[in-house]
């Protein structure tokens, strides 16, 4: 039985030079024997620290029944996997189904073991890692701090902070990427690091806790044919070095590629057509009539041979089926599922408070180097301000006065959180595919990803309804007193972070981003509509009170009116006493009663806005939670 030693070899040239075996392709070749052995000695024959066996494997749709797999047996023990095959011809599936990563609308039956035991993903992520075929990452984090986080989150909570780096320091060193330690991942639109690049971090990123099993669906997918080479040595270094079983999907791998591979599974419509040392594929094709012209790249000949083309009859097809099928000779699985091995289970994960800091210094730092939005978000408010505190400037209190402080009370409440709302519109759905891939590996509970994301955003949004209330405030000219300046900057916060909760409600639920912004302005409208300023609350139809009681914008502005017109000694000039030489409004209270306002005090509108940042944030948790595409 092998025993794994892991051995890092950060000085190894990645373009190490490789021995001088002959190939029918004419190739160079990349495999040397020597190397091949101890890589792939272990193959189907002994069992490995961590080996995946199977038999009878079926995978079928729910919906339509069809079957993706059909009774697949194979293995994976050591060295570099190929799982190769035409399009659909089901090798996502197989990847997944080992995996334990397929959807619910498929059906898995017959036998899966790992080290001959039954497992479940939740054992299985203990000892592997998995490579998505999109490389979903934070765009504003640097390479660097991308694997400081994760080291951060995943490694297990007994290691030592100098541990931590030291492993992200010789990861990064591993796949080649120390020299791009400070660049940024970046984005289509912002440049970062390339696209080999960003493979190359979703390869560190799981390598970091030491996995045994490394599965990658479709790596060079996307990429160019030398930096797709350039991966693959790196997923073949990683084999031959013992540092981890490689297992990859690939669709049509070069030459040079295919010689990397130590074994090889080609299959043909869900079912598997060779399995066995890559190199011997050629004599199996050879011995089953499909030899392999000279100069052929190997892959390009095995998927000509098994994908129909135009010119086939089904009688041709069949014919090359039955061939390939007469002389595949399925490896020998049996001992290894009959065959328990104990399993070790290396990572504990870590507690919630420490992922929930650790993704709340993520996040803020994310926000900090989003810091020209919140910037434009502040210079707006400021403009905004300035621009509504000179219309109504000092209103004072005089009859005129009446009539102009409603509108410009309400104006503020609709303003306050109309910015915030539309920026954080986008945080859930552009998110969602990178925090799913994270939850998938297990890197942290939903709960503290959420709160961290919701406390990050809020934090960022809290300058503006405070700049926004200094501003307004004073120039406008409403009563100076001091407490009711803190109410209504209070009233000004609730309203921004209530508007800002509603919108990541909205983002949360909305599948895309598309979704979300089509919808959120009809929510805001809504709000306004039914702010209680162009209905009083007391004119409403009954049958509207459901929408009534969904707008924050009422809350806010019953409660700021409130605030404002409590108290408020109303004066005439003499040109406004009416016939009998009185004052028609002498007090803010009449426009209370007249508009019906008191039918809640301050109180209870802030008491009903938290309430309602509460309910917000509940409905965004549960769309984060469940919304799974
Ligand atoms: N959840 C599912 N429900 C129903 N059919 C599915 C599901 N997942 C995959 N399929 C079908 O199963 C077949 C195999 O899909 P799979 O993605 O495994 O193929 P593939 O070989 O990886 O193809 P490609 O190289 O194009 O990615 C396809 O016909 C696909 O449409």
């Amino acid at each position: 039985m092998h025993v794994a030693v892991e051995v890092e070899l950060p000085g190894l040239p990645e373009e190490s030079p490789i021995g001088a075996q002959s190939n029918r392709a004419g190739e160079a070749p990349e495999n040397n024997g020597a190397e091949r052995n101890a890589t792939i000695a272990g193959s189907i024959g002994e069992p490995h620290p961590v080996d995946l066996a199977w038999k009878g494997l079926t995978v079928t749709s729910r919906k339509t029944q069809r079957a993706l797999l059909s009774n697949v047996a194979g293995a994976i023990t050591d060295g570099f996997y190929a799982i190769m095959g035409p399009s659909g011809s089901g090798k996502s599936t197989l990847l997944n189904a080992l995996a334990c990563r397929l959807d619910h609308g498929v059906k898995l039956e017959g036998e899966l073991k790992l080290n001959g035991q039954n497992y479940s993903h939740a054992e299985l992520k203990k000892v592997s890692g998995y490579v998505m075929q999109d490389d979903l990452l934070n765009a504003h984090l640097t390479v660097e701090e991308t694997l400081r986080y994760t080291a951060e989150l995943r490694l297990p909570r007994t290691t030592t902070p100098e541990e931590r780096q030291e492993r992200v320091q010789t990861v990064m060193e591993q796949v080649g990427l120390a020299h791009v330690r400070n660049v940024i991942v970046g984005s289509p639109m912002k440049k970062g690091i390339s696209g080999g690049e960003r493979k190359r971090l979703c390869v560190a990123m799981e390598l970091l806790t030491r996995p045994k099993l490394l599965f990658l669906d479709e790596p060079t997918s996307g990429l160019d044919s030398v930096t797709a080479l350039s991966l693959c040595r790196l997923l073949r270094r990683l084999a031959m070095t013992r540092t981890c079983t490689v297992v990859t999907t690939i669709h049509q791998p070069q030459a040079k590629i295919f010689h990397l591979f130590d074994q090889l599974l080609l299959l043909n419509r869900g079912t598997i057509v060779y399995q066995g040392p890559a190199q011997d594929a050629l004599d199996f094709f050879d011995r089953s009539g499909f030899p392999c012209p000279a100069h052929e790249n190997p892959a390009n000949h095995f998927l000509d041979v098994i994908t129909p083309n135009l010119n086939d009859s089904v009688e041709s097809l069949t014919a090359k089926e039955e061939s390939l099928k007469r002389h595949y000779q399925p490896p020998p699985v049996q001992h290894l599922l009959d065959n328990p091995r104990p399993l070790v289970l290396p990572r504990d994960s870590t507690p919630w408070h420490k992922q929930f800091r650790v993704l709340l210094r993520r996040s803020l730092k994310e926000v900090w180097r989003k810091r020209n939005t919140t910037l434009m978000l502040l210079f707006l408010t400021v403009i905004m301000a300035v621009l509504v505190g000179t219309v109504f400037l000092q209103i004072g209190t005089d009859q005129k006065s009446a009539v102009r402080r409603q509108p410009v009370l309400f104006f503020c409440v609709v303003n306050q959180g109309m910015f915030g709302a539309l920026i954080v519109i986008n945080s859930f759905p552009a998110e969602r595919m990178l925090s799913l891939r994270e939850r998938a590996a297990g890197t942290y509970h939903v709960s503290a990803y959420f709160l961290a994301k919701i406390t990050a955003e809020a934090l960022s949004q809290l300058p503006a309804p405070i700049l926004f209330s200094c501003i307004v405030y004073f120039l406008v000219g409403l009563q100076p007193v001091a407490a009711k300046f803190f109410i209504f900057m209070g009233f000004m916060i609730l309203c921004s972070v209530a508007a800002t909760s509603l919108a990541l409600a909205v983002s949360a639920l909305a599948r895309t981003t598309d979704m979300a912004v089509t919808i959120l302005p009809l929510v805001l409208e809504v709000c306004r509509l039914f702010g209680g300023f162009y209905l009083s609350p007391r004119n409403l139809p009954t049958y509207f009170s459901w929408l009534d009681a969904l707008t924050y914008v009422k809350y806010t502005y019953v409660g700021i009116s409130l605030n404002e017109l409590d108290g408020l000694a109303l004066t005439c000039t003499p040109a406004q006493l009416d016939a009998a030489g009185r004052c028609p409004i002498t007090s803010g209270q009449q426009t209370i009663d007249a508009l019906g306002l008191d039918y809640l005090t301050m109180g209870q509108c802030a008491g009903i806005l938290v309430a309602y940042i509460s309910i917000c944030c509940g409905a965004a948790y549960l769309g984060v939670r469940f919304l799974k595409h």
